[in-house]
């Protein structure tokens, strides 16, 4: 006899069997939300997700679980109240037509939800969403629609004829709304850029006179020149991943971030853990470090001055991390005494330490760039100008993991140590010569 798993049931039976403590209803809302999120994001099919495929332009991914009528119904919710309209529409229709193939499944005993128990939520969902459509348009920092309403009478409106969705736009100032679906659109794997902007990029092997490469000269290659983005491939090699994984995982920490008030919290701007690693884990530590230095031409050393610690971050399931800059605003860390040796960070080396399944590309929504991770290759980026301020267009984000999981480690490198390394700049005359670009190589 077939009986439908339900997938959070399930996942609670799972704990269970393992010996661990039952997730707490929080556990149980924020997942119900993480999954309502990946669906969005990556426009899932829900066809497709109800039978536990999780597949996506760039992966096949299959999961052993199927979800129910009763889990399509409370995703539905879920998703009206994250704001997500048009998706609550998706997961409540999805529970209805689940709920008509349990009816009829004669081997289930008692199918999980009724079509009369789910109408009702999918009729209100439908009037809402015509509601704020109609008041607010298509979408908004909190919610989102379709273009058009479900009403067939309405969506023959004339207004409702030129009312379009965002359609991604790359190298022009974004409201916060427009770059969260830039990321999304990246994180699909939607091509941004165009080819004129791509042409002059190059891939290349970049030999040092002292080269402590692994492979004796370093790959790298070039994402965007303004802000300069690259790819070095093959960086790390297995053992020396394997190393740092093993050295953070216990110690990781859920990541936090600062909030408006200045304390630390825990939010889903950043949904990972992180450890930090430094010399006293082994030599091993300072090799990576003065192999990043020869590959930069940046001086990393003395380290937590010139450069800091490793932060070593882990993504599980719909980990993800919003747009942000890495370099830091505001001036409350001026009033730190090593902060003020360091200055800020003037460039980001990240490596990927594992391949992740499905999802977890890192993206610049503003300049329309995607980096699929990829273990063992490292990207480098300058965070700020040659006058020291922070570039605004080096935004970026860690898409959601859809499948498996994460690791990374970033080496923050700060500005003041470099001044023998990077010889003095004149004042820049307009943005485009303020940039960096190949002072490095
Ligand atoms: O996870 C990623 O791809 C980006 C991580 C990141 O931006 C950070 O740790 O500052
Ligand atoms: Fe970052």
């Amino acid at each position: 006899m077939v009986y439908y798993l339900h997938f959070l049931s399930d996942l609670a039976g799972e704990i269970i069997k393992k010996g661990e403590k039952l997730p707490s209803f929080e556990d149980f809302i924020g997942g119900s939300m993480a999954l309502v999120g990946l669906q969005d994001t990556y426009a899932l099919n829900l066809s497709e997700i109800i039978h536990g495929d999780l597949s996506t332009e760039n992966a096949v991914q299959k999961s052993p679980y199927e979800l129910s009528a009763r889990d399509c119904l409370f995703l539905g919710k879920a998703a009206f109240n994250k704001g997500l309209y048009d998706r609550a529409v998706g997961w409540l229709e999805m529970a209805l037509s689940r709920a008509k193939e349990e009816y009829e499944d004669e081997t289930l005993l008692i199918p999980t939800a009724t079509k009369e128990e789910i109408l009702p939520f999918l009729e209100t969902t439908r009037r809402v969403h015509d509601e704020v459509l109609e008041k607010r348009g298509p979408y908004g920092e909190t919610w989102q629609t379709f273009e058009k309403p479900i009403n067939g009478k309405l969506a023959k409106m004339r207004k409702y004829q030129k009312i379009k969705r965002y359609q991604p736009k790359i190298m022009v100032p974004l409201t916060p709304v427009e770059e969260n679906e830039n990321f999304k659109a990246l994180c699909r794997g939607e091509n941004l850029r165009s080819p004129k902007l791509d042409a002059p990029l190059r891939c290349r092997y970049l030999r040092r006179p002292n080269s402590v490469s692994i492979l004796k000269a370093y790959k790298v290659e070039e994402m965007s020149l303004d802000p300069y983005i690259a790819i070095y491939h093959d960086f790390m090699s297995e053992y020396e991943m394997g190393y740092f994984k093993e050295h953070s995982t216990s110690r990781l920490k859920r990541s936090l971030h600062q909030g408006r008030d200045g304390r630390y919290i825990a939010t889903d701007i950043r949904t990972s853990k992180q450890a930090w690693l430094n010399k006293d884990d082994g030599p091993l530590i300072d090799k990576i470090s003065a192999r990043i230095g020869d590959a930069t031409g940046l001086e990393v050393f003395p380290e937590n001055e010139a450069s800091e610690i490793y932060q070593v971050a882990n993504y599980g399931m719909a980990g993800r991390y919003s747009p942000h800059t890495d370099y830091i605003t505001g001036d409350d860390h001026l009033h730190n005494p090593l902060e003020l040796v360091r200055g800020n960070r003037i460039a980001t080396f990240m490596v990927y330490l594992e391949d992740v399944p499905a999802g977890g590309s890192t993206v610049f929504p503003l300049i329309g760039v995607q980096v699929k991770p990829r273990k063992g290759a490292a990207v480098f980026w300058w965070n700020l100008r040659t006058d020291g301020r922070g570039d605004p267009w080096t935004r970026h984000a860690g898409c959601s993991v859809l499948y498996g999981n994460k690791w990374i480690t970033n080496k923050w490198i700060r500005y003041h140590h470099q001044f023998r390394r990077i010889p003095c700049v004149k004042e820049p005359d307009n943005e485009r010569t303020a940039s960096f670009q190949t002072l490095a190589y």
